[in-house]
């Protein structure tokens, strides 16, 4: 702790990033989870994402990304997160209960064939555990994005990237970091292909 705690801020950030840069392993699950993107949005199928608090804005964001653009100009592909229709987390809060706001809309929503990528920086978050498990009995490839609490994640998780970190913010930026670099990884890939782009 230097006496300048806005310095340390910056400080935990970069030292957070520089440990997943180090990594082999991240740098190897990030291209493992853009592929398995690009097969599935390749195969007419969706990108769904969920998360909690600052996260589900960054499920927002990456949606965005897809169903807009990254960088480059293409058609449009198809993704949602689970954390904007405001009737449905209400309704379904409301009536089930927060642990059934997500798992609910991913029965509704995902077919077999499609991709969930879950954040949860503790990986214990019931809500999120609980879409997870109700994508796999439906045949969705499941990503779950979080840090080194939650270890836990890869029993229920085809694909598992564990940020270097147990602070929730800089878990947080890391996963930005891996997203924008699957989407610029997914977006090269499917506009390689004639056609398809
Ligand atoms: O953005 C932040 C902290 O940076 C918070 O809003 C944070 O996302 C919330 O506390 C979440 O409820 C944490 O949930 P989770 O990542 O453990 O699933
Ligand atoms: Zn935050």
């Amino acid at each position: 702790m230097s006496q300048n705690p806005i310095a340390d801020h910056f400080q935990a950030s970069l030292a957070g990033l520089t440990r997943a840069v180090e990594s082999a392993e991240l740098q190897a699950t990030v291209k493992t989870i853009a592929d398995a993107i690009t097969g599935s949005l390749r195969a007419g199928n969706k990108l769904l994402l969920i998360g909690n608090g600052g996260s589900a804005a960054d499920a927002q964001h990456i949606a965005a990304e897809i169903v807009g653009r990254y960088k480059r100009e293409r058609r449009a592909w198809a993704a949602i997160a689970l954390t904007t229709d405001t009737s449905a987390l209400t309704a379904i809060g409301n009536d089930y209960g927060i642990e059934d706001m997500f798992a609910r809309q991913v029965e509704g929503l995902a077919r077999p064939g499609d991709v969930l990528i879950a954040m949860t920086t503790s990986g214990r978050s019931p809500n999120i555990l609980a879409a997870l498990r109700r994508a796999r009995e439906l045949g969705v490839t499941t990503i779950g994005l979080t840090g080194t609490r939650g270890e836990s994640l890869r029993a229920l998780c085809d694909h598992v990237l564990i940020a270097p970190c147990d602070d929730t913010p800089v878990i947080q930026q890391i996963h930005m970091v891996a997203l924008h670099a699957i989407c610029d990884d997914v977006e090269r890939a499917v506009m390689s292909e004639p056609g398809k782009a």
